[in-house]
């Protein structure tokens, strides 16, 4: 078991490999972004690279895009694309009925869109990551630059009348200009500590004028795959009722980690 690698990062790759075992030769599979997604875009493309796997990705970052292009896997455009057999991503938090909160690599509006456009989504997350209520991690908002000042304040106006514990807003921050999006926005994030009713709370913001998008998605993730940093991962499927068990082995070298 490679030894530099954090419990968290070893509980990340569990569910990116076993994840990553769900793609089929042909598929057409959206690439979701952050630290955990990227291990999975890492095993795809060691499946591409040592099994002979044919599949296409759709990236939802530049960043992914990037990292998909190094490891030799073939890359298209939604639009090319056009419908999507598997979205695999990463999450900030998810709830008993698998509602999550996206949006802390800021590339949610992207990856919403990724993810409805496919047949099914699957998150990879750590255990940390699962919640009895979604509202701890904030809540990410994409809204418009031209007057996010006031697109801020009708969104805290707003959470007056909505179920959440706390209603403070704050500006992502890049250094010290504000952080954009791939699609040229700024992000809001939404201390809640506790959103009462996730599913009021999207529609209600997706209605206000400069707003483009939530982080909470809804209805959107078939299964979550919890990895464990002894290599253990539980396969969550609320629709289907099912909880499946598997062991995933580490590669017993450190270099297949950085091989990659
Ligand atoms: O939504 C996302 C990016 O917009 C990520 O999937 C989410 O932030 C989880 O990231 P990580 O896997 O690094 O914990």
């Amino acid at each position: 078991m490679p030894a530099d690698l954090s419990p968290i990062d070893k509980a990340k790759f569990a569910a990116a490999k076993c994840a990553s075992l769900l793609v089929e030769d042909g598929m057409k599979v959206g690439l979701g972004t952050g630290s955990t997604a990227a291990w999975m875009v890492r095993c795809l493309g060691e499946r591409v690279r040592e099994e002979g796997l044919r599949i296409t990705g759709v990236p939802t970052s530049t960043r992914t895009a990037d990292l998909a292009r190094q490891l030799g896997i073939e890359i298209v455009s939604l639009d090319e694309a056009k419908w999507l057999d598997l979205t695999i991503d990463g999450a900030d938090e998810f709830d008993p009925e698998l509602n999550l909160i996206k949006g802390g690599g800021g590339a949610h509006l992207l990856e919403k869109i990724v993810a409805t456009a496919s047949d099914r989504m699957v998150v990879i997350a750590d255990a940390a990551k699962e919640v009895a209520q979604l509202g701890a991690f904030p809540l990410p908002v994409e809204v418009v630059p031209f007057g996010w000042q006031t697109t801020r304040t009708i969104i805290e106006e707003t959470l007056i009348s909505m179920d959440v514990l706390g209603r403070t807003t704050s500006l992502r921050q890049n250094g010290s200009q504000p952080f954009v999006t791939d699609e040229g926005n700024y992000i809001l994030d939404l201390h809640l500590n506790r959103i009462g009713n996730p599913r009021q709370l999207a529609v209600t913001l997706n209605q206000i004028a400069g707003v483009v998008e939530t982080g909470l998605f809804i209805d959107i993730c078939d299964m979550v795959v919890i990895g464990g940093a002894e290599g253990q991962v539980e396969l969550r499927d609320i629709a289907a009722g099912t909880v499946r068990q598997e062991r995933i082995d580490f590669p017993d070298t450190v270099n297949i980690f950085t091989d990659l």
